[in-house]
């Protein structure tokens, strides 16, 4: 088949390839149309939750603080008794874990953070602002009615909600259903997702001349597992359309989404769209006016939305980005991140040749006099390459049309997040 169109006498490889290119934001919203949210949904302690989508809404059973308390260490103190005085008797002290007592007539008493507030007592001086004599205590200013107090309630009341549905639960959002006595969170379950990487030129390990190390399947792999997915990692497939059929035929309907990477171009081995049509499934799209990532396959598979990724690496990264995370994301029920919509600046010259919108790595080097990110381009727009994305900040893309970019003009980026990477 070297030098054929793979996929003729497939009708909808054929209805496919007769399409013009799609913008790439047409793209994003036929990738989103493969996949609907998830219905079945689990309950996980809270040690298992990092990640997850909720289910539902969680609302709050009790206010917070659940009690008067102090939010400084100080001298709780009842403000009538200062009418007139600057010192007071001090008859105690209350401290955190301490069961609620009176504040007697007169007098103070000294209290530690976080300590039930006296009942009588109207605010807490700190112990910055008066002097501790021991047996009494000398203030020189009082302090305004309410001061240092964290009353009943002022975090949050009964019936509040903590967490909306469809949040992807994050270490705070653990802190919060602890500290309201929550030890369980029911959530949607992980999609599954099949990955394979294609190509008899790829290896795991132990290259043979003319072959070369499989970068695709571990980087999707990885972000895959960042982003809450069950991975399935199933290899390689070779360049062979028989073996891709019989793969793609053992799927069953297991999965929620099919990632593969490379063999999605016109090549006489790219055997993915026809392998897809002969297994049964269906092509709804192909090819994008994006750079790196034309190639770019959305179909279906026994309910499983199949995305196929071109075989350069950084459009894997790309691709992953635009169309399979978002896809992974709706699937959790969670709303996908759309892909670089934060604005920026370009702080370089670029002659490109338009026609596709092109996504490329970026240094921030600066924010601009309106707080405005400043961006420097990475690498020479090599889509073979994941080095220059090794040493980015994030992702920019300029539109299909555009044919210069000078500095000080706008575009939008994809900042990574701490972890070095974007979801
Ligand atoms: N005549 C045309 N040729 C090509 C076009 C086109 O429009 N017309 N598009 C080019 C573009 S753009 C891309 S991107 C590539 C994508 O092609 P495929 O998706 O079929 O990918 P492959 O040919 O299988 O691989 C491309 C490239 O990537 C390497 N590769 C593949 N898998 C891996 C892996 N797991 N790890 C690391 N590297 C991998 C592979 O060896 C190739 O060098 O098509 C252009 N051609
Ligand atoms: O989509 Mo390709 O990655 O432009 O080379």
């Amino acid at each position: 088949m070297d030098g054929s169109i793979v996929g003729a006498g497939c009708d909808c490889d054929q209805l496919a390839a007769r399409q013009s290119l799609l913008s790439h934001g047409e793209a994003v919203q036929i990738a989103l149309e493969q996949v609907r949210p998830i219905s079945e949904f689990e309950t996980v302690g809270l040690a298992a939750a990092q990640g997850r989508v909720t289910a539902q809404r969680i609302i709050a059973a009790n206010a917070m603080p659940s009690f008067d308390n102090s939010a400084m260490d100080g001298f709780a103190l009842r403000l009538g008794d200062l009418a007139g005085r600057c010192c007071l008797p001090v008859a105690g002290t209350v401290a955190a874990g301490d069961a609620p007592r009176d504040l007697p007539p007169g007098a103070a008493l000294r209290i530690y953070t976080g300590a039930p507030l006296p009942r009588g007592a109207d605010a807490v001086v700190m112990v910055e602002a008066c002097v501790d004599k021991g047996h009494k205590v000398h203030i020189e200013t009082p302090p305004a009615p309410g001061a240092n107090i964290r009353h009943a309630g002022s975090d949050q009341g009964a019936g509040q909600v903590l967490i909306p549905e469809g949040t992807r639960v994050a270490p705070h959002h653990i802190g919060l259903l602890a500290a309201n006595g929550l030890t369980q969170v029911t959530v949607t379950r992980r999609p599954r997702v099949a990955v394979f990487s294609t190509g008899d030129e790829v290896s795991d390990g132990s290259c043979a001349p003319g072959q070369i190390n499989d970068a695709n399947r571990p980087m999707l792999c990885a972000l895959l597992a960042q982003d809450g997915a069950e991975v399935h990692d199933l290899g390689i497939l070779p360049d062979d359309a028989t073996a891709t059929e019989a793969a793609f035929g053992a799927l069953g309907n297991a999965y929620d989404l099919i990632l593969t990477t490379g063999a999605v171009s016109m090549g006489g081995k790219d055997h993915v769209r026809a392998a897809l049509c002969a297994a049964g499934g269906r092509i709804e799209a192909w090819r994008v006016a994006l750079k790196p990532g034309k190639p770019v396959m959305f179909g279906m598979l026994n309910g499983a939305a199949v995305t196929g990724l071109p075989g350069n690496p950084m459009a894997v990264h790309v691709g992953y980005h635009m169309f399979a995370g978002p896809q992974l994301a709706r699937l959790s029920g969670a709303a996908p991140r759309r892909f670089a919509e934060v604005p920026a600046r370009a702080d370089f010259d670029w002659q490109r040749k338009p026609g596709r919108a092109e996504v490329f790595p970026v240094r921030l080097v600066f924010h601009d006099a309106g707080g405005l990110p400043v961006l420097r381009r990475l690498g020479q727009g090599v889509s073979a390459t994941l080095l220059p994305l090794t040493q980015a900040d994030g992702l920019a893309i300029v539109a299909a049309d555009c044919a210069k970019l000078a500095p000080g003009d706008l575009l939008h980026w994809h900042p990574f997040n701490a972890c070095g990477d974007c979801a």
